[in-house]
């Protein structure tokens, strides 16, 4: 059987190499690397925009992961921004929200990655925590924690014990959307993973599996592409 295809979010961001300085789709190369390490080959996913553009490239792939990056605008989940909110990624915002309605519409399989979590959250309807302390080890450097897994979670089942994991984030999910249910927390109660039960596969990851060796959670995501 061909490997499946997992196409994962990129964003526009300036970018400098060689004699270069313009816009580039951006994503860390762990991502892939993440992908091609749980058996799934890597499909860079370009920013686009609208519903219908989502749709055709869901259509395409047989997993997505939404990976992170910037701070979900606070407008998305009801809130005023507060002072500790970073500036709006308002277009990027637009095109993963619509990346996730399609994948939760069409029953592909979906991974959110840190703001891929919180944005699949404010999706079903759920809210954030604007900031919060103790998930990063400092500007620009992974922190570590331990995550406790919920016992009979879909999460459970792919990482049974408590597991130190690489984070950076000052945010998190607050109010779960419409049928989430965490599937894992971190010691001060964090909710560090938060899926949807039912046929379908779809998991949320607070910390970043693409900075650390556990290949779990994205071979978990490999494996319901291709039990389909
Ligand atoms: N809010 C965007 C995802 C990362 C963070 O919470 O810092």
């Amino acid at each position: 059987m061909s490997k499946p295809l997992i196409g994962i979010s990129t964003y526009l961001e300036p970018a400098k190499w060689g004699v270069w300085d313009l816009p580039a789709a951006l994503l860390p190369a762990g991502y892939p690397r993440l992908v091609r390490a749980a058996g799934g080959l890597a499909a860079m996913l370009p920013p686009d925009d609208g519903p219908t553009a989502a749709a055709e490239v869901v259509a395409r792939l047989d997993g997505l992961v939404v990976a992170g990056g910037a701070d979900v605008e606070p407008v998305r989940y009801g809130a005023e921004p507060s002072p500790r909110t970073g500036p709006p990624a308002r277009e990027r915002d637009t095109w993963e929200l619509a990346l996730i309605d399609a994948a939760l519409a069409s029953g592909t399989p979906l991974l959110g990655i840190c703001r891929g979590l919180q944005l699949l959250n404010v999706a079903l309807g759920g809210t954030l925590v604007q900031h919060l302390e103790g998930h990063t080890g400092g500007r620009g450097v992974f922190g570590e924690h331990t995550v406790k897994p919920v016992p009979g979670t879909l999460y459970a089942t792919l990482v049974p014990e408590a597991a130190d994991v690489p984070t950076y984030h000052h945010q998190c999910v607050d109010r779960l959307g419409s049928g989430l249910i965490p599937s894992a927390h971190a010691e001060d109660g964090t909710v560090e993973a938060a899926e949807l039960p039912g046929p379908g596969w779809v998991l949320g990851v607070q910390w970043h599996p693409e900075m650390g060796e556990d290949t779990r959670v994205v071979e978990g995501l490999v494996r319901a592409v291709s039990t389909r």
